[in-house]
């Protein structure tokens, strides 16, 4: 796997603002709420600079206040009300489009082709789904609602100043138009920050992930210290870059303020010195100033929009990287099927993993018909593996056919192919949770008596009894608390029980003991009667007890046959038997 990230952003990559709509469609009415009731605090607020005007001029003309006050009063706690609630209905939104955003995110990530995985980082993809997705909420409340409470109510206050006095009003918009003009070239940085801020955090997530994912290993090494560098090496990356990003939102937060101050002081200038010609009264000045302050709220809310709309955006980004990856076709949920075994055929199939890697099979021909056991045997590095990889689908072949059933597996429902194989890869992962999870990974409606039945077939009766809680028990990260032969039968038990049409079993390399080995051939072997195996064999037990034989040498394959058969007619199948086989089968 490389340190690359997912493919770059391509030209086709909707705007984010677009992209954040999507994710906002399911949530409207509730953001439309919340944006009225956003709205009404405004409202309730506006309205209160001319109520303190009209109690000025009935206090200088001798009017009683007792109605203004009482409307304030009210005005102030509808204010408080609507504020608090509408804060409530938006927030609850915004969690809501973080949650559509992760639910669409995961459901991507599982659907990616494997290729697509090959060249990704966990980490990194694990950080986008986690920590880019939460970016999202500022981006709906701050950006979203606060460029339309925010902008709506800034145009409600710049009408009421118009109402009040128009100079005062040009006075004002110069200002703030100044203010606007750089916030516009800080904007962009606050993106370039932010991006740069969730790639390091991205690196963060790869760095831990590999060493966690192989801390015995990083241990054994000695290699902590240097690999707590990297991590820190990234966090630090994090960290510049955040700071980068904060540092311009500062400036930008505080220009709103700088402005709005400049803005008091000259409306208090040219405003007093219309009060001294007479063009304007006291009442109407102070209630200006009034709003001026009032502006502070509104444009605050379209600063921090028009900012966090570029946190929000380079995460954004981040988020469509991943879902211009290839990603494999939704798979309708398998039916039961047909139980017949399988036939597969390989006809002149080339493949390479990517274009810039060298072409692994160069024409790999063979077929193999239903019932039996097919093992594959040659060198490593021949080629074996890719063949499994090929027949699930993982890959498509550059050129030539892979067929099961007679029919090109591109041509085959992915969910239906993939239901009528079991495979057990090389290292027999073991999924995190418990012995019964596992087992049940491929077959989630197999009943007690099959579970107990594959149990007995694969040897693992004995482990479940000892086992402390049984098929309850944990089984650790990648089944850590297991043995390597433990993991790699319950690898053949999680496949058997999906009753395949079609068994694949990349043996392992590492040697089981005796006992389990003769009793895993005798399972294959009966599974061999009623479903089509085929098996990359590495011990010569499998590949004698195997009804035919397929050599492959360097992506090709050299001869088919029996043991016997080949044992004297194939010069590379004689030498491997003589050699690895044998070395490893004793
Ligand atoms: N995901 C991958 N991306 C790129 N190259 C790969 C990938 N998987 C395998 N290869 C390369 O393809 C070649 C064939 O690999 P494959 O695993 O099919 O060999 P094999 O015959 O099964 O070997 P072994 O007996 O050692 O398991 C190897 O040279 C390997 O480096």
């Amino acid at each position: 796997m490389t340190t690359a990230a997912p493919a770059p952003k391509s030209s086709a990559t909707p705007p984010a603002w677009r992209v954040l709509l999507s994710y906002v469609r399911p949530h409207r009415w509730a953001l439309i709420a919340g944006a009225v009731l956003a709205l009404a605090t405004g409202a309730t607020g506006l309205a209160l600079p001319l109520l303190a005007q009209r109690l000025i001029e009935d206090l200088s003309a001798d009017r009683a206040i007792g109605g203004a006050l009482a409307v304030m009063t009210a005005l102030m706690v509808a204010n408080a009300v609507l504020g608090g609630f509408g804060s409530y209905v938006l927030h609850r939104t915004a969690e809501s489009v973080v949650l559509t955003a992760r639910r669409a995110l995961t459901s991507y990530l599982l659907r990616l082709r494997v290729t697509a995985v090959d060249r990704s980082e966990p980490g990194d993809l694990l950080a986008r789904v986690t920590s880019d997705t939460t970016l999202l909420r500022g981006m709906t409340t701050n950006s979203l609602i606060g460029l339309a409470t925010g902008g709506l109510t800034l145009l409600g206050t710049l009408v009421m100043m118009a109402i009040v006095d128009l100079v005062l009003l040009g006075v004002t918009v110069a200002v703030v138009g100044l203010m606007a003009v750089v916030i516009g070239v800080i904007a962009p940085r606050i993106n370039r920050a932010s991006k740069s801020a969730q790639e390091a955090v991205g690196a963060m997530g790869t760095a831990v992930e590999r060493v966690l994912g192989s801390l015995r290993t990083v241990k054994a090494s000695g290699a902590e210290a240097r690999e707590e560098a990297v991590v820190h090496d990234a966090a630090q990356r994090a960290w510049q870059a955040s700071i980068r990003a904060a540092k311009w939102q500062a400036i930008a937060g505080n220009l709103s303020g700088v402005a709005l101050q400049a803005a008091f002081i000259i409306v208090l200038g040219v405003g007093g010195a219309r009060v001294a010609t007479g063009a304007i009264e006291v009442g109407a000045l102070v209630a200006f100033l009034l709003y001026v302050f009032y502006l502070m709220s509104p444009i605050s809310e379209v600063v921090a929009a028009i900012t966090g709309y570029q946190v929000g955006a380079a995460a954004i980004t981040r988020i469509q990287e991943v879902r211009a990856l290839p990603a494999e076709p939704v798979a309708a949920p398998a039916g039961p099927g047909p139980a017949a075994p399988a036939a597969v055929a390989f006809e002149a199939v080339r493949f390479r993993y990517s274009e810039d890697l060298p072409e692994i099979h160069h024409g790999v021909t063979f077929s193999v018909p239903p019932r039996g056991m097919t093992a594959f045997v040659g060198p490593s590095g021949a080629g074996k593996t890719t063949v499994f990889s090929l027949i699930e689908r993982f890959y498509d072949p550059t050129g030539g056919r892979v067929t099961v059933d007679g029919r090109d597996v591109a041509d085959w429902d992915l969910g239906e192919l993939r239901a009528a194989i079991g495979y057990v890869e090389q290292d027999a992962p073991v999924l995190s949770g418990s012995l019964r999870q596992n087992l049940l990974l491929g077959a989630p409606d197999a009943d007690e008596a099959a579970v107990a039945e594959v149990l007995r077939t694969t040897r693992l009766e004995g482990l479940v009894a000892r086992l402390p809680d049984g098929l309850e028990t944990l089984v650790g990260h990648r089944g850590t608390k297991l043995s390597g032969g433990e993991r790699q039968r319950i690898a053949i038990a999680r496949a058997l029980l999906r009753r395949p049409r079609l068994l694949l079993l990349d043996e392992a390399t590492s040697q089981l003991d005796a006992v389990n080995e003769a009793a895993l051939r005798d399972t294959v072997a009966d599974a061999a009667r009623e479903t089509t195996v085929l098996v990359v064999a590495h011990r010569l037990s499998t590949v004698t007890s195997a009804d035919r034989i397929v050599v492959m040498d360097a992506g090709r394959v050299q001869a088919v046959g029996t043991h016997a058969e080949l044992v004297a007619r194939d010069s590379l199948y004689a030498e491997l038997a003589a050699t690895q086989f044998l070395a490893t089968s004793s």
